[in-house]
């Protein structure tokens, strides 16, 4: 589109100029007139001679065989010579051909006017046929008086040319001037009248080119200038240059509008050569490549006709080189697209794939680790059955070793305090008491119990016996633990700990507790356990609650069988979750307690204290609920009334005392004896305790003793009194008896610790959890030792 001004620019000059010469404006050159006029009339004679050849004489008249231009016009005028030619060469191209008999009425000035119709028609019907055909055409004008001879000149000759084609067989394409024969449809590439003939290419020899043969002889000029057209200022000028000065404006006025005209003809032209060019697709490509070799064969065509090829070929080629940039691209782009494409589908594949291994993958994990949990299901039910049967199993033990177990514990002497002592010796199972006769000899007296620890053991020796009932506690069985003695003999040490407290000398209370809460710890992945305790005192018969914190003191009452399941339902429950939460309730409770000095010890209790703990447990897998409570008793002073030189409220105190201690060993003798009365309502101690004592439930109980001898008096009878509760004799002949079932039991320990094992390798994060379950299978020295201890009774 840039280029467009200059190609108008040069048009515009051309254009000047073939106004300039069709018009008969000269140049400067007047010779040159001549000239042409000279070639003029042999390019009329010539094509004269041809229609008078094709034709003959028509209408009894003919032309002339070197006809002026008058001649040549008049000759043509009626169009019956014109259409004869056209059907000689194109049979049938004018059907209809009106043919005027009588004498030329042309020449008779009155039946010019009657004849003039059917000149029309048959000029027109020529016209039209001749366009068809591809012929240059002319104006019906130009055969009127003034026109121009010489188009109809050019027609005539190009109808020879194309009837010479014909005549030599009609092969190829017929062209002339570079336009090709019409197509089937008619569509004409030819000129309009506008267009100056070019002479055809198959112009016979010897037939003087048109260029050179005279009327635009002045186009050589043309086309040798088309690529350096003379300014148009210099054709004005030479053109102006002979005119007067009136004659300028006029002379302008009618080469504008000639020029106007003439451009607005060639810019329809070479519309209608695209629009046709682009419909014809292929058809115009193949049209113009011939025109572009019709072109370059003949260097001599005018100047224009290169003018209009070139701009069409620039045109198309610019269109052409575009379209093919565009295709180009777009086929790179589309080159891409698709590479995307398959890149795509190649990831999506491989995407599928990875998903389908994966899923796959996926699959069989969860199908291996179902698998596993299955096992490891199945290995923890068998662990569950195992733990069960452990349970069972670890209590009866605690039953061969005795329900009720009596400790004796002899305390040190006090500061200030002088020997002799009153035991005379001890070993693991018995003491000797050493008693004065009344002759001063000295007499001996044995007592056996469970255990005996003399005055150098330790806080913990004295627990560790007691430590495997705290696991009974979780496994729902009760335990009661007393502690009994005359006032000052060590109860108070053995239970809580002295004054001055340490982690050395903490009592059972802290101890039993402090393996409560780590035991069940241990067990959190299969139980959960709630813990409460309550803290009771009896003193005159009296139950209190030891845990109130208003200071009413208010006197409880003991139900057995309650709802909750609590002997004394009405004291305060107090959850804990630490033995530091329970020894802040002993501190509690312990200054509520009444306390009462004696002469023979100023910490001396004159009531029972009874520290509850209530244990429930809920099995994780079956759901099963365990209860089980421990009882942590330390027991009024066991002395006698008339040794403790009391009277009036203490001696009522006293009685209090030694009835409930008297109730308690009856009802534990009973219990030992396997009684079938157990007389538990003969005090409030023996109701509190109904639950814990007998059956199922576990009974520890250290009896204290002191050394002194001025005591041995108390010492005796509270050996007696122990005496009286131990099973220790009732146990081993129960146990010789039972030997048999303990052999049984140890072999079926033997089997389901083996079974254990195998499980364990199977099921090794589930046993884990429980430590209880690694102490089955690496049992704990503890353990070991009171199974043999158990096995060495027998
Ligand atoms: N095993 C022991 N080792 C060292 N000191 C002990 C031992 N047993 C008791 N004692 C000390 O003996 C004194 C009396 O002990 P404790 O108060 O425990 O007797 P008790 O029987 O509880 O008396 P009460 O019946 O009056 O409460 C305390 O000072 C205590 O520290």
């Amino acid at each position: 589109m840039a280029e467009a001004p200059a190609i108008l620019s040069l048009s515009a000059a051309a254009v000047v100029e073939d106004v300039l010469r069709q018009h008969g404006c000269r140049l400067s050159d007047r010779d040159l007139a001549s000239r042409r006029a000279e070639e003029a009339a042999a390019r009329r004679n010539e094509a004269a001679g041809w229609l008078r050849r094709t034709v003959g004489a028509v209408a009894a008249r003919d032309l002339p065989e070197e006809p002026s231009e008058e001649e040549f016009r008049l000759g043509l005028r009626n169009g019956q010579i014109l259409c004869g030619a056209l059907n000689r060469v194109h049979p049938g191209a004018v059907p209809k051909v009106v043919v005027n008999t009588a004498a030329d009425s042309v020449l008779q000035a009155d039946g010019a006017a009657l004849s003039a119709f059917q000149y029309f028609e048959n000029v027109r019907n020529f016209l039209v046929a001749a366009q068809e055909i591809g012929l240059p055409c002319f104006e019906a004008s130009d055969l009127e008086q003034g026109g121009k001879s010489a188009r109809v000149v050019n027609c005539v000759l190009a109808l020879k040319s194309y009837g010479d084609w014909k005549q030599c067989g009609g092969t190829g394409p017929w062209k002339y001037g570079g336009n090709l024969k019409p197509t089937a449809s008619g569509k004409s590439f030819g000129r309009k009248n506008s267009e100056p003939f070019r002479r055809s290419q198959s112009m016979n020899e010897g037939e003087v080119p048109y260029e050179e043969a005279g009327f635009n002889a002045d186009a050589h000029l043309d086309s040798s200038d088309m690529s350096t057209s003379r300014p148009l200022k210099m054709l004005v000028s030479a053109v102006l240059s002979d005119k007067r000065p009136d004659e300028v404006p006029q002379l302008l006025e009618s080469m504008l509008s000639k020029l106007v005209e003439e451009f607005e003809n060639r810019l329809n032209n070479q519309n209608e050569l695209v629009k046709a060019a682009l419909k014809n697709g292929t058809d115009s490509t193949k049209s113009f490549s011939k025109s572009k070799v019709l072109v370059e064969t003949t260097p001599n065509t005018i100047g224009r006709k290169m003018d209009t090829t070139d701009i069409y070929c620039n045109h198309k080629q610019t269109k052409k080189e575009t379209s093919r940039e565009v295709a180009l691209k777009q086929h790179l782009i589309l080159q891409q697209q698709s590479k995307n494409v398959e890149e795509l589908k190649a990831d999506l594949i491989t995407t599928k794939a990875g998903m389908e291994y994966m899923q796959m993958k996926y699959s069989e994990d969860i199908n291996l680790l179902g698998r596993h949990l299955f096992s490891l299901a199945h290995a923890a039910s068998g662990y569950h059955k195992v733990l069960e049967e452990n349970r069972k199993l670890y209590n009866q033990v605690q039953d061969l070793k005795g329900n009720i177990r009596v400790y004796c514990r002899v305390r040190p002497f006090l500061p200030g305090q002088g020997s002799p002592s009153t035991v005379g010796s001890i070993d693991e199972g018995s003491i000797t008491i050493v008693t004065p006769s009344k002759s001063g000899k000295e007499g001996r007296k044995t007592f056996s119990f469970n255990k005996v620890f003399g005055p150098s053991a330790t806080q913990d020796e004295v627990f560790l016996d007691t430590q495997p009932l705290i696991r009974s506690v979780l496994d729902g069985y009760n335990v009661c633990i007393f502690a009994y003695g005359q006032t000052g003999s060590g109860k108070t040490y053995t239970m809580s700990g002295p004054k001055n407290m340490t982690e050395q000398t903490q009592g059972v209370n802290y101890r039993a507790l402090g393996d409560l809460f780590k035991l069940a710890e241990q067990r959190r992945g299969a139980f959960i356990y709630d813990i409460a305790v309550q803290m009771i005192e009896i003193y005159n018969e009296q139950v209190r609650d030891l845990l109130v914190t208003d200071g009413l003191n208010k006197r409880l009452e003991i139900r057995n069988n309650s709802q909750n399941g609590l002997n004394v339902p009405d004291a305060s429950l107090v959850r804990v979750a630490s033995t530091m939460d329970v020894m802040e309730l002993m501190n509690v409770g312990q200054k509520n307690r009444a306390v009462g000095a004696t002469a023979l010890n100023d910490r001396s209790s004159r009531s029972h204290s009874c520290l509850t703990v209530h244990v429930q447990g809920r099995d994780l897998t079956s759901g099963t609920i365990l209860r089980g409570c421990m009882h942590l008793v330390d027991l009024a002073g066991s002395e006698r009334v008339d040794k403790s030189e009391v009277t009036g409220e203490r001696l009522k105190e006293a009685q209090h005392i030694n009835k409930s201690l008297s109730a308690l060993g009856d009802v534990i003798a009973s219990l030992a004896q396997k009684n079938a009365h157990v007389p538990y309502r003969n005090s409030k101690l023996t109701q509190l305790l109904q639950d814990s004592l007998g059956g199922q439930a576990k009974t520890l109980m250290f009896v204290h003793i002191s050394p002194e001898s001025d005591a041995v008096g108390e010492t005796i009878s509270t050996l007696k009194f122990a005496e009286r509760v131990s099973t220790v004799e009732l146990g081993a002949a129960r146990l010789n008896k039972e030997s048999g079932e303990v052999r049984e039991l140890k072999e079926q320990i033997a089997r389901l610790k083996s079974a254990l094992a195998v499980k364990d390798s199977g099921s090794e994060q589930v046993m884990n959890r429980d430590s209880e379950a690694f102490n089955m299978k690496m049992p704990s020295p503890g353990f070991s030792n009171k199974r043999q201890g158990c096995c060495e009774q027998q």
